[in-house]
């Protein structure tokens, strides 16, 4: 009787999170298509941060604001001795084209899962876990999900999640390493045209450093990625740039691959140096891990989507994402999903698509399935399934950062 009981009450709690998150379409939309109205960058999310933990305060969660930064949060609801479900949130934009990567609708879809899978815990007064949603600031270059590591905000979790938005649908997608450097170049000044002889040209050396990177790329393996840009060109034509600057991300499924990348990069930044008599400093800037996606939670994940009707594909990925080194620190799956566009993220297209009605069904179709996953790790009866989990990510992480 009680099995059958449980089994009930389990199929009761399904439906819950299913019920809640269709219940609060309306709400959640508002929430989404506020934050893509209002963009903003990195660390400067104050607007977000916000309406997110006045969201979460209205639906009965313990709301942390400014949680170890300024635009990050906490809300948590359940009972601790339990599993521990960590849902993350971004809503960090990028510069002049706004929310070019969806961060409102990751906001959205880790609201709406949280919403969810507190309805499950309530559901017939019994809370069997706790459920934690994490607003990490300035995944687009700030790396807010690092300092929160680093802070100790995701102890005592036991599993972590999100969904982003992407051109079609992936659960395991190939989310790799990142490093970024800026090489900067001094020189001396003089003028370009009474005395050019006696300057040292800081951009000739960007220039050669530019074009020893491009030439150098065609060794590189297919998966490995180096781009950049010129950050400084000089002052002004007639004087002789003293000082030029370039800024480089170097990609590799791996970190023992990303550091061989770098050596190249950097072999290229010296060789200009040396070519011109500048002086080159290369300086290092916050890279991210790659995804280490969770083989147990990511079947279940697949499962529960498929139910819902998500067709998932099996190519696609090679951005990076500061969920690579929560992946480190706690069992994780990071699933992207079609939201109405295969226009590339960081285009303007794509900014269009993720403010675009035609987004909410698959975000709320993506909440359910990070919920429904959470909800087979905690359902009693399962431990086997958590423990499958933890022996995945001890596996990983023996040969993972090799
Ligand atoms: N240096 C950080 C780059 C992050 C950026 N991430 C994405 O585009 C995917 C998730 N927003 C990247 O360039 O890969």
């Amino acid at each position: 009787m009680q099995a059958e009981a449980t089994s009930d009450m389990w199929s009761k709690r399904r439906e819950a999170v299913k019920t809640k998150i269709d219940e609060s379409a309306s709400s959640l939309n508002d929430l989404s298509q506020d934050i893509w109205s209002h963009p903003e960058l990195a660390f400067e999310e104050r607007y977000a941060h916000k309406v997110l933990t006045d969201f979460f305060e209205k639906e009965g969660f313990e709301v942390t604001r400014n949680y170890h930064l300024e635009t990050a949060f906490k809300a948590t609801y359940g009972i601790d001795g339990g599993i521990h479900v960590c849902v993350i949130c971004e809503y960090d934009a990028l510069p002049e084209i706004g929310h070019a990567c969806g961060h409102n609708l990751i906001a959205e879809c880790g609201a709406a899962a949280g919403l969810g899978i507190k309805a499950a815990l309530e559901f017939g007064g019994t809370p069997i876990g706790r459920v934690t949603v994490l607003g990490t600031p300035a995944e687009e270059g700030g790396g807010g999900k690092i300092d929160l590591i680093n802070a100790g905000a995701f102890e005592g979790m036991d599993i972590a999640m999100m969904a982003h938005p992407y051109p079609n649908n992936l659960s395991r997608p190939m989310m790799i390493a990142v490093d970024r450097v800026t090489i900067s170049y001094k020189g001396l000044a003089a003028h370009a045209s009474t005395a050019p002889w006696e300057g040292v040209n800081a951009l000739d050396a960007a220039v050669m450093c530019y074009n020893s990177i491009s030439v150098m790329r065609q060794q590189l393996k297919p998966e490995w990625r180096v781009h950049g840009i010129f950050s400084n060109g000089g002052a002004k034509p007639n004087i002789i740039p003293e000082e030029a600057e370039l800024f480089y991300y170097m990609r590799a499924p791996t970190q023992e691959a990303l550091s061989q990348v770098k050596k190249k990069v950097v072999g290229c930044a010296q060789g200009a140096a040396v070519a011109t008599g500048c002086e080159c400093i290369v300086k290092d800037l916050r890279g991210y891990a790659n995804v280490v996606t969770n083989p147990t939670m990511a079947t279940i994940y697949e499962k529960e989507a498929t139910q819902m009707g998500v067709v998932l594909d099996d190519h696609g990925g090679s951005g990076s994402t500061d969920m690579g080194d929560v992946s480190y620190v706690v069992p994780s799956i990071h699933p992207m999903y079609y939201m109405g566009t295969v226009a590339a993220n960081h285009s303007r297209p794509f900014t269009a698509a993720a403010g675009a009605a035609a987004a909410q069904p698959p975000t709320l179709i993506q909440a359910k399935s990070l919920a429904l996953t959470a909800l087979e790790v905690m359902k009693p009866g399962n431990e086997e399934v958590l423990a499958n989990i933890k022996k995945d990510f001890a596996l990983q992480m023996g040969g993972a950062k090799a």
